[in-house]
């Protein structure tokens, strides 16, 4: 059973940069549906997306995959495919842990490697879906483009890359009004003002939103010609990016 997400909900002397240990492991399922606007949606629609996508005898990844709910997800969708494999891939010790287990407490036709190890050192290849939801803004700018080149050099023609992230906006009235909502999505959803601050503090310099433009522009630099955002709600979005 997932456990509610109280993690800061007294007050710390100090709150620390945001990582993706044990105790966030325990919260996680509750965590990200309370602070994530339409992630289930987005969860779900990956199956979709999936299941008109993938291609027979490919490699699907789930980069960032937590406890591997796209993974479950693109796995459901796979059912008319054959020689498919999903690589799952985390570098949090104690995602990974969970994962696994998840992962193995369903059978499924469809293998399913689960990796501990920093995907921008996984070799994308032979691939027809590729999914990072809500896992580029958690690295370093600098690596973000490399990591996207080899996703668009691993995919085979029609291929697709699912990229879902929180955004930030150009224009200052728009971005206000859009991360308002957010917060009272998450007040709605039972967040204290002083969760949401301190949460707040530890994902700074931690999560580093880019732009939707930023974001199009990136891929195209990539190598992506086909970008477009298929979901947005509020500061939070996924764009579905096709190789040609
Ligand atoms: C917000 S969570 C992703 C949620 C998940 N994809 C889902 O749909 O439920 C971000 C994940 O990315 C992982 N992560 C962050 N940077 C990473 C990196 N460089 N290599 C591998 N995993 C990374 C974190 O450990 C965390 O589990
Ligand atoms: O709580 C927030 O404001 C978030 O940005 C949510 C967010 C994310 O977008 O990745 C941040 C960390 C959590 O693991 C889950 C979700």
């Amino acid at each position: 059973m997932a456990q509610t997400d109280n993690i800061y909900n007294k007050p710390l002397d100090k709150v620390a940069g945001f990582t993706f240990d044990e105790q966030v492991v325990q919260v996680f399922p509750d965590m990200i549906k309370r602070s994530v606007p339409g992630y289930e949606k987005m969860i779900a629609t990956i199956a979709m997306l999936t299941e008109r996508s993938a291609q027979n005898n490919t490699n699907l990844y789930d980069l960032g995959c937590s406890l591997g709910a796209a993974t479950l997800s693109m796995r459901s969708a796979l059912k008319e495919k054959t020689g498919c494999q999903i690589i799952a891939v985390d570098n949090s010790e104690a995602m990974v842990k969970r994962c696994t287990e998840t992962i193995q407490a369903y059978r499924s036709e469809t293998p399913v490697t689960v990796l501990q190890d920093d995907i921008c050192n996984i070799n994308i290849e032979n691939a027809s879906v590729v999914v990072l939801n809500f896992t580029l803004q958690f690295l370093t700018p600098e690596k973000r483009l490399e990591l996207l080149t080899n996703i668009y050099n691993g995919l085979l023609p029609g291929g697709i890359l699912v990229l879902s992230e929180k955004f930030v906006f150009e224009d200052k009235l728009s971005h206000q009004l859009l991360i308002d909502l957010h917060l009272d999505f998450k007040r709605n959803n039972g967040y204290s003002e002083l969760e949401i601050s301190q949460k707040r503090s530890s994902l700074e310099n931690v999560l580093i939103a880019d732009t939707v433009e930023q974001h199009y522009q990136r891929l195209q630099t990539a190598g992506f010609k086909h970008n477009n955002l298929w979901y947005q709600c509020f500061n939070f979005g996924s764009i579905i990016s096709i190789k040609d």
